[in-house]
């Protein structure tokens, strides 16, 4: 629920002005930069993981999936779809996933 408010917000971002909005600047510099930016925290989420530092762990991956969205948000993918694909893949394991994949 958090997360898809979360979304709506990024989505009423778009066209905003940068000066106002974190989430403006960041769609106003291209999918790349957004994409690039994504890389970045999910790196600094590994480090933690790696580390074994559980709250800086949390603080991390919630950065990773604001900055998802904001990366979805740039190239016009919805949350909605990314939902609908995991329920389609609900109830079929990842190994047969994995070996149904063309
Ligand atoms: N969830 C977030 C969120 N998480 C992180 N951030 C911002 O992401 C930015 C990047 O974080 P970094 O730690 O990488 O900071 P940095 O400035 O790049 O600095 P470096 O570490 O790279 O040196 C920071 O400015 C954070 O404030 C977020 N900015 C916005 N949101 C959500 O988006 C909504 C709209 O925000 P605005 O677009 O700013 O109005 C908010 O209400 C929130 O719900």
């Amino acid at each position: 629920m958090t997360l898809r408010r979360t979304a709506k917000a990024v989505e009423a971002r778009k066209g905003a002005d940068p000066s106002t909005s974190w989430t403006a600047e960041l769609l106003s510099r291209g999918p790349e930069r957004c994409a690039e930016k994504f890389g970045e925290e999910a790196i600094e989420a590994i480090v933690e993981a790696v580390r074994g530092d559980r709250d800086a762990l949390v603080r991390e991956a919630a950065d990773v999936l604001y900055h998802l969205l904001v990366m979805l948000a740039a190239r016009d993918v919805t949350l909605a779809e990314v939902e609908a694909e995991l329920a389609r893949r609900a109830g079929t394991s990842g190994i047969e996933e994995k070996a149904g994949r063309g």
